[in-house]
């Protein structure tokens, strides 16, 4: 499988409360590391760059690296400091609520040096949210060297704005979406923050609106709805895949994006790859991790030649 994704950020380890109290063991999240695990499901070869310490979550962390065959060179090692860390709680109405613990973590003293230029080297691709700049000075750094290094060597880039409220205003948000959108050839976000960039409810004005800016395609995802995409040829929707029972939608926009860089590098047009991305995506919201359900190749294969042998018929 062609194609190498570089990507960077805070690893994270959750535990879930549930309504009755109940706390279930830990596993590992974080937007950019479920990210890196659907590319590697889907048979590409991907580094995932961050600073771990060596507590137990960094161990649980290492583990999922190489289980899922994410390449770790560029993780800087910081024996001693901690892994930040997510308490989700169940709310009664299926809602869940994220505490986040992660203001002293390792992610957060990542320095501006932390990802050599050479682990750009064969890159076709590198992701990167809008989590990593909101960590501090040293992350922002980090991230602002990383994108103007792809961008020099015409790496293409897709930016989420993963807009976390603990972190970063919605000044803050708009100030770096502002600095990187005319650079990045993916831009991706949801409702929420598609109102936040521009201002209005309008998902079709947003979508509109975002494109002008620069960027080759602009993904507004819209949770159980689906997503649309805008580019220069227009505006294109999808419906979300149905999922019997949608247990977990936390890592569902990390898995859209996987799905879709995963495609833009096979060649699929816009129209081929948002249902793709949408099934994806639900695969993980039937699961109760942050990226555990995401499908591998063989099954994403397998719905494809499924949905092929159905527009056939359907001819
Ligand atoms: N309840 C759901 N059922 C099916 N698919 C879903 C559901 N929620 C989200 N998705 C899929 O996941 C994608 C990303 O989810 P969304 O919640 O919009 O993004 P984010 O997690 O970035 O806020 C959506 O565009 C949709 O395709
Ligand atoms: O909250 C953070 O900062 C994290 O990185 C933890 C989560 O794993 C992702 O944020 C999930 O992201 P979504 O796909 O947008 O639901």
């Amino acid at each position: 499988m062609s194609g190498r994704i570089v990507t960077f950020g805070e690893a994270l380890a959750t535990a879930t409360v549930d309504a009755a109290g109940t706390l279930t063991p830990a596993t590992v999240a974080g937007a950019e590391l479920n990210t890196a695990v659907g590319l590697a499901r889907l048979g590409h070869d991907v580094a995932w760059a961050s600073r771990l310490g060596d507590d137990v979550f960094a161990g649980l962390v290492r583990e999922t690296l190489r289980a899922e065959g994410i390449d770790d060179r560029f993780v800087v090692a910081a024996p001693g400091e901690q892994t930040g860390l997510i308490v989700k709680q169940r709310l009664g109405d299926g809602d869940i609520r994220s505490e986040h613990y992660r203001a002293t973590s390792a992610a957060s003293r990542l320095r501006s040096d932390d990802l050599p230029a050479a682990a750009l080297d064969g890159a076709d691709w590198l992701h990167a949210t809008c989590i990593t700049p909101a960590l501090g000075t040293g992350p922002k750094g980090l991230f602002e060297n990383v994108l103007h290094e792809a961008s020099m060597r015409g790496i293409p880039i897709s930016l989420d704005a993963n807009h976390r409220r603990q972190l970063m205003t919605e000044d803050e948000l708009r100030a770096v979406v502002d600095d990187w959108l005319d650079v990045v050839d993916t831009f991706f976000c949801n409702e929420d923050e598609a109102r936040i960039l521009t201002g209005t409810t309008s998902t079709d004005a947003a979508v509109d609106a975002l494109a002008r800016r620069g960027p080759r395609v602009v993904v507004v995802k819209l949770g159980g709805r689906g997503a649309m995409a805008g580019d220069a040829e227009g505006r294109r929707f999808t419906p979300a895949s149905a999922v019997a029972a949608p247990t977990h939608p936390v890592g569902a926009g990390d898995a859209f994006a996987a799905a879709w860089i995963s495609c833009t590098l096979r060649g699929y047009t816009v129209d081929a790859a948002l249902p793709v991305a949408a099934w994806c995506a639900a695969r993980v919201v039937a699961d109760p991790g942050d990226h555990d359900g995401f499908p591998r190749r063989a099954e994403l294969d397998a719905f494809e030649a499924a949905q092929r042998e159905v527009a056939e018929a359907g001819r």
